[in-house]
């Protein structure tokens, strides 16, 4: 398809110039080149494809970069993406190298939020706006908060909505309800409105009443846009417009949001109230590609199967979130006490079927992953067995109810971090490495690593006997079934490559594979490894202390912030038996990792089997002066 239009944007200045007609056809282009693009190299399909009007509308009435557009999470910004500059590139979208899949300062000056973590655009407005008034750039700045129904059930949301109307400070909130996060969002505020977005008949009634007015000889158009915002103030909802206003901010809408004209109109209107206002609009995710409207999570990703899998096992790799899903199954046939809760992430990390099955035992709390944990903790009170679904990063949003709501307590819950390590295409907010660090620095948690598709269910089986709290974290690449055949029992660790007691190799989880293919490559040099999989980082198997304090040297290697993180617990163990033992620990450096393939940044970083090997025999070849920790960083 030609972009005739597109190729015409450099900026959002040029979108004023386009007729009516040609903004309609820009539209057209824009979910053309998105469709293209996301099929090809994946990402988010549905929320960038509901919010094209939206983006342009917001181009069209604020004056970017110097007024500030701000999008919660920022992954429905393809449009923004293309309407500010980047549509020449648009092509790299998530590669290696190329448009990081978020905003991100370093490709453009209309770009502010470059974490993807939801909920935090309200308190951003709220600092930039208050920057603005101090310095003296507001009321000529504005400041524009971009915040899905979804974001908006987070509890960060919330905070800063009470401060902005007790501020009143003067932000434009565009809510942008199309009445799903991944599932449809959990919340009273956005449901109320479920019969207006659902009614075909409504929408498509009012839409000829407004064409029947704009054709209407020089009045038309004015007359028509005017009558569609009085329908809109008069048909209400009441429940935002009280909780908005009830807070000290205004309420306006709802707004069609695929009409540029009636947008822009709400947000002409926004910029002349003095002080907050929220301009709710309505949206539909996925418009216009019905595969994206119809798509349960509103992702085109396709997992690429790392290649070190296919050389050491051979067999299909296997997805652990696949294989947690039916171990929690088959968890909730044995035991009532099993509830799974998620949030608002129960697609992507395997619990539907657990939601099919046993029903009001599946909690979906929203994106809330702090109250989540705390509600956790409650029903581990009551004598249920919760397991809480979580992406590693997002754990993070949740560690202070991890550590004094679950640990202080000792309370039996079950965190299962998918999504750990580095995850790649989704870059530095997105990639789980802090998970080891976080749950190690909680007293009494048992943490598993599971390496295989197997070893998954038996960790949940562990897990769910304990009297305390627990972690299974696995990563988003699929993994073998089984590591050599193999499983291992209990809380034990497994000698998966046995080569006697010089060069021990301990891996975590994903990283037993590359390093079984370390320990081939130093075989051809001559030097021998025996490599384990500890299966549980704590506690501690004494086997494994056993054997790996007797060693000549011992390497560990793990998918994860290397400082705090499982090696240098294990090298603290072996040194209180063995103070000069020679011990390396590699694992992720403590910095911001970019986006790319993950087997390609695991590569980068020295972690695949090859870098391994080398990092291995350039310690081994130095190391009575070398440091007894190497961190995975090239640089
Ligand atoms: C703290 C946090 N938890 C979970 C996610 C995963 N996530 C990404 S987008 C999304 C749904 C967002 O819904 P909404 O804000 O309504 O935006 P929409 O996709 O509907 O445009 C979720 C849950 C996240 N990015 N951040
Ligand atoms: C933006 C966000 O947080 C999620 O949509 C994320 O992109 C999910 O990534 P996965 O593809 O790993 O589920
Ligand atoms: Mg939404």
């Amino acid at each position: 398809m030609s972009y005739e239009l597109l190729d015409r944007i450099k900026g959002p200045e040029d979108l004023r110039s386009l007729t009516p007609a040609q903004r309609t056809a820009l539209c057209a282009e824009l979910r053309e080149r998105i469709v293209t693009t996301v099929l090809a190299n994946g990402g988010h399909l549905g929320s960038n494809l509901g919010a094209v009007e939206l983006t342009i509308a917001l181009h069209l009435a604020f004056d970017s970069p110097r007024d500030a557009i701000l999008f919660d999470t920022g992954h429905q910004t393809y449009p923004h993406k293309l309407l500010t500059g980047r549509h020449a590139i648009f092509d790299t979208l998530r590669q290696q190298g190329g448009l990081s899949g978020y905003p991100n300062r370093a490709e453009s000056e209309h770009d502010w939020i470059e974490n993807s973590h939801a909920s935090t655009a309200l308190s951003y407005a709220y600092g930039i706006a208050a920057g603005f008034d101090l310095t003296g750039s507001a009321p000529h700045r504005r400041v524009v908060a971009v915040v899905g129904d979804g974001s908006l059930t987070g509890g960060l949301a919330y905070e800063a909505l009470n401060t902005i109307g007790h501020r009143k400070l003067p932000i434009i909130i565009v809510w942008n309800d199309n009445g799903r996060s991944y599932a449809p969002t959990i919340s009273r505020l956005s449901s109320s409105l479920t019969r207006l977005r659902l009614n075909p008949t409504y929408m498509s009634a009012r839409n000829r009443v407004k064409q029947v007015i704009s054709d209407i000889p020089r009045v038309g158009p004015r007359a028509a846009s005017q009558i569609a915002s009085v329908t809109a103030a008069l048909r209400e909802a009441i429940e935002p417009r009280v909780f908005f206003e009830a807070l000290g901010i205004r309420y306006a809408g709802p707004v069609d949001g695929h009409d540029i004209d009636e947008l822009v109109y709400a947000f002409e209107g926004a910029k002349e109230w003095d002080g907050p206002i929220a301009v709710h609009v309505l949206t539909e995710k996925g418009r216009g590609y019905q595969p994206a409207v119809d798509d349960e999570v509103q992702r085109m990703h396709d997992l690429k199967v790392p290649r070190a899998l296919t050389t050491i096992e051979g067999a299909e790799p296997v997805s652990f979130t696949e294989a947690f899903s039916r171990a929690l199954v088959d968890a909730g046939e044995r035991d009532r006490r099993v509830v799974a809760i998620t949030a608002a992430m129960g697609a992507p990390t395997g619990l539907l079927p657990f939601q099919e099955r046993f029903g009001d035992r599946y909690f979906d709390v929203g994106i809330a992953e702090a109250h989540a944990v705390t509600a956790a903790a409650g029903m581990a009170m009551v004598g249920l067995r919760p397991v809480v679904a979580i992406y590693s990063t997002f754990l993070s949003r949740a560690f202070d109810q991890a550590n004094l709501d679950v640990g202080l307590h000792h309370l039996p819950v079950v965190f299962v971090a998918d999504r750990a390590g580095i995850t790649g295409d989704d870059g530095p907010s997105h990639h789980g490495v802090l998970d080891l660090v976080e749950m190690l620095a909680i007293p009494d948690v048992t943490i598993f690593t599971p390496s295989s598709a197997d070893e998954v269910r038996i960790a949940l089986e562990e897990a769910l006997k304990l009297d305390g709290p627990s972690l299974i974290r696995f990563s988003k690449t699929p993994g073998p079934r089984r590591i050599r055949g193999g499983v291992g029992t209990g809380l034990g660790a497994r000698v998966v490559r046995d080569a006697g007691s010089g060069l021990v190799i301990v891996a975590y989880g994903k990283m037993v594979t590359p390093a079984l293919t370390a320990a081939d490559l130093l075989h051809d040099d001559g030097l021998e490894a025996t490599v384990i999989d500890p299966r549980v980082v704590r506690p501690i198997d004494p086997d494994l202390i056993a054997l790996a304090s007797s060693a000549d040297a011992v390497v560990t290697v793990e998918d994860g912030y290397v400082h705090g993180g499982a090696g240098a617990f294990l090298a603290d163990a072996l040194r209180a038996v063995r103070p000069t033992i020679p011990v390396a620990t590699l694992g992720i450096p403590t910095r911001y990792i970019h986006h790319g393939p993950p087997d390609a940044l695991l590569a980068d970083l020295g972690l695949d089997g090859f870098g391994i090997a080398a990092k291995i025999r350039t310690w081994l070849g130095a190391h009575e002066s070398a440091t007894p920790e190497i961190t995975s960083d090239p640089a």
